[in-house]
C-alpha cells in the first residue's frame, strides 16, 4: 500500500514514535511523507521515505494530487488542533480529497493505531480492487 506520513511541528515526535512502534509493519509498504516530516522518521528509523516538499511549501497539495490520481491509500496525518499554520487552505483540501475519494485518513495517534491494526489484518485489500477497477477504465 502507499501510505503517506504528516505532522505538524508540534506532532512531530509523536510520528517518529508512532512510526517506530509500526516500523515492522511498514516496511513491507511504500511510504510517503512531506519534507519535515519524513526527514524526522528517516533519521530515526531505518524506513525509506518518499518525500514531497515541506507542508507550507505545497507538500499536503502534493500528496493531494496522488490521491486525486488514486494512487495513495492511507494517510496519517499527525494535525495539531492548537496552532494556526499559514498554508490552512492547502490542508483543508488534502482532507476533502481523502474525503472524495474514501481514503482512509487518520488525524490523531488514537485513530493512527487503529487503521495500522487494520492493515497488518489485511483491512485494506479493498483498494486493490478500486484500483484495478480504476485502472481497467482507463484501458477502455
Ligand atoms: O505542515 C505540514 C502539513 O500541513 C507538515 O509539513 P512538514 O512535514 O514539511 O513539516
Amino acid at each position: 500500500m502507499n501510505i503517506a506520513f504528516i505532522a505538524h511541528d508540534q506532532k512531530k515526535d509523536d510520528i517518529v514514535q508512532f512510526v517506530t512502534a509500526y516500523e515492522e509493519v511498514l516496511k513491507s509498504h511504500t511510504l510517503f511523507s512531506t519534507g519535515t516530516t519524513g526527514t524526522r522518521i528517516m533519521e530515526n528509523t531505518s524506513l525509506q521515505i518518499h518525500r514531497f516538499q515541506s507542508g507550507p511549501l505545497g507538500g499536503d497539495q502534493q500528496i493531494g494530487a496522488r490521491i486525486a490520481d488514486n494512487d495513495m491509500d492511507c494517510v496519517i496525518f499527525f494535525k495539531d488542533p492548537l496552532t494556526a499554520q499559514p498554508h490552512e487552505p492547502d490542508i483543508t483540501a488534502l482532507i476533502r480529497l481523502c474525503d472524495v475519494y474514501s481514503i482512509p485518513l487518520a488525524t490523531n495517534m488514537a485513530t493512527a493505531e487503529i487503521l495500522l491494526r487494520g492493515l497488518e489484518r489485511g483491512d485494506f485489500q479493498w483498494r486493490d480492487v478500486v484500483k484495478e477497477q480504476k485502472q481497467g477504465e482507463k484501458n477502455t
